[in-house]
């Protein structure tokens, strides 16, 4: 049913050794929405996104996307339907444009190559990358450029969810404030679900319906831009969003 979370963790604890980083962590998150998450560093963020994703199991609780148990489902069957995209993009270097963003589309298309070129054209289109760029390799890209064949590449099998982290912190502000614009454009066409991690409280209120603020091992704030402001929750959030 589409009114059923479409992410959800239930009382979920994850620890390295001794580090207990994230404790009895509950979250619904429900479709398309846009969530981004900000905190101290270490604070556990990308561990929340790789719980979502399969890439960790918690050690106690359950983390579900579309009704189903992650640490049941088909691994594969689910990181398909999950895109993801990290800062530094994790192109493949001996590939170029076309063929990383072709990469997952190959695939899940084996006997059907028009339908993989409709995709990489149809998702160069949507990021804004020029077609004269398909046959650079990445070392021959810009930053920003770099970044947008990540979200093509991530958003290319068409997943339900997109997991975002830090994707654009490594390019310079006129290149990040183009990117965040188009994310949000890709949002609001897509309607594709968007957990989005970032140091920056600018870019977390601005991309955000909701925003996540964690804080020594938990989701100390979750709600919308607005609320973060006029009512921060703890002597941290307000630190955040008056700096
Ligand atoms: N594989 C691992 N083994 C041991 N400790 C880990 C491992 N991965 C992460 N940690 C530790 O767990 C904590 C949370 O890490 P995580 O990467 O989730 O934080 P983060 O909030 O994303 O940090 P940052 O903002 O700096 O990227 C950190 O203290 C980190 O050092």
């Amino acid at each position: 049913m589409s009114g059923d979370p479409i992410i959800r963790f239930d009382h979920v604890g994850k620890s390295y050794g001794v580090n207990d980083v994230l404790t009895d962590v509950s979250l619904s998150i429900a479709r398309g929405e846009f969530v981004t998450v900000i905190g101290s560093s270490g604070c556990g963020k990308t561990t929340l996104l790789k719980l979502i994703n399969g890439l960790l199991s918690p050690d106690t609780g359950a983390v579900y996307v579309e009704g189903r148990d992650v640490s049941t489902v088909d691994q594969i069957v689910l990181r398909r339907n999950i895109g993801y995209a990290i800062q530094g993009v994790g192109l493949f270097p001996h590939m170029d444009v076309w063929h990383n963003i072709a990469y997952v589309p190959t695939l899940l298309n084996k006997q059907n190559k028009e339908k993989t070129r409709r995709a990489v054209k149809k998702w160069m289109e949507v990021v804004r990358l020029d077609p004269a760029l398909a046959r650079r390799y990445p070392a021959e890209l810009s930053g920003g450029q770099k970044q947008r064949v990540g979200i093509a590449r991530a958003l290319a099998a068409s997943p339900d969810i997109l997991l975002m982290d830090e994707p654009f912190g490594a390019v310079d502000d006129i290149t990040r404030k183009a990117l965040q614009d188009e994310i949000l454009r890709i949002h609001r066409e897509q309607g594709v679900t968007i957990v989005f991690i970032t140091h920056d409280i600018g870019e977390a209120l601005k991309l955000g319906s909701r925003v996540l603020v964690m804080d020594h091992g938990g989701i100390v704030q979750d709600g919308p831009p607005d609320e973060l402001r006029s009512r921060p929750a703890t002597a941290f959030v307000r630190e955040l969003v008056g700096g």
